[in-house]
């Protein structure tokens, strides 16, 4: 085959998307096989573009996810892609080369001592002093490079270059083994980045040691660079298709099995049925949740599936008190209902197995979320219901769109708008939290300034505080919502955290921004438009005291960021969140049967392939659990994977502590205690408050794993669920008299106002400003 042929080959596979397209969950039905060793070998000797239908076969053609080795290989490295578009094939070769992989460079690849080796080439290549006659070595250019990798193979013994020839040869492989377009295009045959400079190190003793003269001298002439490169690459390929078959298997295992590109095909029985999609899309407080129930509560059979506990178990009185019989399920909690057919559960619980007339996936835009958007992908795409709701704002509507073309779903958009128009209060607060007035939400973002606000409205105003936050039970929760929606007593006013955002249905006159910044784990950051509006759309809610809703901030120098907020369109989302299921994680373990868990989820992140509408879902919290327990052995990998989905606070150290004692238990086969005493009394200072949220969760952490494994080996659980309603109690009852500073859990550790250098201007407490 001519060299130009050669070229002309490269350029135009990675134009097509045909090298890497889906295996998907279903091996059998979609797995490729023009990529076994003897089409691509046959490939270079024989191309001719009339055939090239054979490389890419009619079922596949319109894959959308990866249209060149640049992006696959960007795919596979987790990096950017240029989105010019994959099906150029005017792209020049350089072009081809703009997407540079970070590979180490070939006398530094790290880790591999093999590949450390900038010139020893490992064996006795003879150098000469004089050169030979360059007559003749043109033709090489022309010749098929199975030819001259055969040529190599057989010779036993090559030409002996001079000085400068080897110099020159030694440059032009160290070129390659760093070369971003070269590991790019090896990925086609499943030569991993991390294990290319280790073959073209060996490549290159093989080449060298029996390389003939002419080929040498026309190497030379090319000299260190692309054009070497091309001519190199398809005698690299034949090589290594014939000595590393075993890390080509391995490798092409992994990919297959890391393979999260077109998740619908994971739910066939979804895909056997049309489902009609109802989108109730519109801004807070519109009545999207209410018209979707209302058809939930009509149909014989129903899914309502909750972003939190908290808004399941609400649906769940609901709908038991309008007469319908409706049970519960969460992840702690199963109320089984007798004859009923409808059930109120959060997204994770949702079965993709049963079969409904309708469901209801409430806060859609939650799929972009990125630590549990996979949840509610899941629910979307393996949902089987003849009718299926979903309520949320217009953030994912176009990703949906683009989803239900993919499953053949008929969409329905169902547009609302809001009740009664948000008013925005421009006087603000003025900086005083004595301007508070009764039915207001003050809104702070962390824990520490949610009792600070408390503490400050009680001491310097008549009114009195409920108090939302994130790490207090569902019910506690409830109970505070309840107490501040009631009229006949004197807690007028509510302080919450950004969980008082979804669901909750409260009788929010005005809510009060106390701050608009937050700690995002690493620095201080203004809080997000979307989460802004969520929360202002608390005040007013059709039905309740306050139908006219108003929001404000406690300083002057929020309102314009506040209005900004409000005012901004929503994001147009791209991307929902995706997770691999055990069994997709198991079928990949079989591929490196000898890495700890932590280290197979690593691997599988780094290997996965998602198209280009999702991501992987932030996993930072499951790879941590599974690095505690790795402490523990005897347990299964599915009970390991489970282990680590367990609803835990990794930052609370006894949480955690008490995570690997029940895994500990569980892993000897023995009955799992609680072990755990319980609270005489409320909470009398907030290390105490404290206590009791962390107990609170270790039991929620326990009922969960009863759940999700037998209750056999978690044998406590009404034990369990009695321990965990008192503390709820207590908890509540500790709300009302807290009167106390907040403590961080973290007492010994930096905290984030340190960072407030780095980050956003962080409002100070109204104490504070007396105190100064
Ligand atoms: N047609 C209706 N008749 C009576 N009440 C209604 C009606 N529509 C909505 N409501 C009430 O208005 C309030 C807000 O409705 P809903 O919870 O459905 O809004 P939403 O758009 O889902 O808001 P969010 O985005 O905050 O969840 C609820 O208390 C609901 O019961
Ligand atoms: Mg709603």
């Amino acid at each position: 085959m001519a060299r130009g042929s050669a070229t002309k080959f490269i350029r135009l596979c990675s134009s097509q998307s045909f090298l890497f397209t889906p295996t998907s969950y279903y091996p059998s039905k979609y797995s490729h096989p023009y990529l076994s060793s003897c089409y691509i070998s046959r490939f270079y000797s024989d191309f001719d573009p009339p055939k090239s239908h054979l490389f890419r076969p009619r079922h596949l053609i319109d894959l959308p996810f990866c249209h060149n080795y640049s992006e696959l290989g960007c795919l596979l490295q987790k990096q950017p892609f240029s989105s010019s578009g994959g099906n150029d094939e005017s792209k020049s070769d350089s072009d081809l080369g703009d997407c540079v992989v970070k590979n180490e460079p070939f006398s530094s690849a790290g880790g591999n001592d093999e590949s450390n080796c900038d010139l020893d080439v490992g064996g006795d290549v003879e150098l000469e002093g004089t050169g030979e006659t360059s007559e003749g070595f043109e033709n090489v250019a022309n010749r098929d490079p199975v030819e001259i990798y055969k040529e190599l193979k057989d010779a036993l013994k090559g030409y002996k270059q001079t000085r400068e020839e080897w110099d020159t040869l030694t440059e032009i492989f160290n070129c390659f083994s760093r070369s971003g377009w070269a590991s790019n295009q090896a990925l086609a045959v499943y030569i991993g980045s991390a294990f290319f400079p280790t073959a073209v190190h060996k490549f290159r003793g093989f080449f060298l040691k029996r390389c003939q003269g002419d080929v040498v001298k026309h190497l030379v002439s090319l000299g260190p660079g692309n054009e070497a490169e091309r001519f190199l690459f398809p005698i690299f390929v034949e090589y290594c298709l014939e000595e590393f078959s075993g890390e080509i298997k391995r490798f092409k295992g992994m990919i297959e099995y890391a393979d999260l590109t077109k998740p619908h095909t994971w739910f066939p029985f979804a895909r056997a049925m049309r489902r009609k999609i109802i989108y109730h899309c519109g801004p807070t407080n519109s009545g999207k949740t209410y018209n979707a129930l209302q058809k939930f509560m009509e149909a014989n059979t129903g899914i309502y599936c909750s972003p939190l506990r908290l808004l399941a178990m609400e649906v769940f009185d609901k709908v038991n008190a309008a007469g319908v019989y409706c049970s519960l399920l969460t992840g702690q909690e199963k109320k089984k209902v007798p004859f009923s057919n409808h059930i109120a559960c959060t997204v994770e619980m949702a079965s993709t197995e049963q079969l409904y007339e309708v469901a209801v996936i409430d806060e859609i835009q939650m799929m972009a979320d990125s630590h549990r958007g996979y949840a509610w992908t899941r629910a979307f795409l393996g949902l089987k219901a003849d009718e299926i709701h979903l309520c949320g704002d217009p953030s994912v509507l176009n990703i949906v769109r683009k989803i239900c073309s993919q499953t053949g779903d008929e969409l329905v958009e169902q547009r609302y708008e809001r009740f009664k128009k948000l008013v925005v209060e421009a006087k603000t607060l003025l900086g005083d939290l004595r301007n508070v007035r009764s039915g207001d939400c003050v809104v702070a973002f962390s824990r520490r300034e949610i009792f600070e606000v408390k503490l400050a409205i009680e001491k310097y105003t008549k009114h009195r505080c409920c108090v939302i936050y994130g790490a207090l039970p569902p019910e506690t929760r409830r109970m505070q919502a309840n107490l501040f929606n009631d009229q006949d007593n004197e807690y007028d006013i509510l302080v919450a955290s950004d969980a008082v955002g979804m669901g909750l249905n409260l009788n929010i006159r005005r809510v009060v921004f106390y701050t608009l910044s937050k700690y995002n784990g690493d620095k201080i950051v203004p809080v997000a438009a979307s989460q802004v509006k969520q929360i202002a759309g608390r005040a007013g809610r059709r039905g309740s005291r306050y139908p006219d809703g108003l929001t404000t901030t406690l300083h002057l120098d929020d309102l314009d960021y506040l209005i900004s907020c409000l005012q901004k369109p929503f994001d147009v989302v791209t991307k929902v969140g995706l997770f691999p299921f055990f069994e997709q994680v198991e079928l990949f373990a079989g591929q490196l049967p000898k890495i700890t868990f932590p280290k197979l989820l690593e691997k599988f992140s780094e290997s996965c392939r998602m198209d280009g509408s999702y991501f992987l879902c932030n996993h930072t919290g499951i790879k941590k659990v599974a690095n505690m327990l790795e402490r523990v052995q005897g347990i299964s990998l599915e009970d390991r994977f489970n282990f680590c989905f367990a609803p835990v606070n990794i930052r609370d150290p006894k949480a955690m502590y008490h995570l690997l004692r029940y895994a500990s238990a569980f892993a000897k086969n023995l009955p799992v205690g609680i072990a755990m005493g319980m609270p005489k009394c409320s909470a009398r200072n907030d290390s105490e408050l404290l206590d009791l949220e962390t107990k609170h969760q270790v039991l929620s952490m326990y009922l969960w794993l009863s759940n999700h494994f037998n209750e056999e080996t978690f044998p406590y659980v009404k034990k369990a669920q009695d321990m965990a309603t008192d503390i709820a109690d207590l908890l509540g009852e500790s709300l009302l008299n807290a009167s106390w500073k907040p403590e961080s859990r973290n007492a010994g550790k930096s905290k984030p106002q340190q960072e407030k250098k780095e980050g956003y201007e962080r409002q100070r407490s109204i104490i504070i400003s007396k105190e100064k």
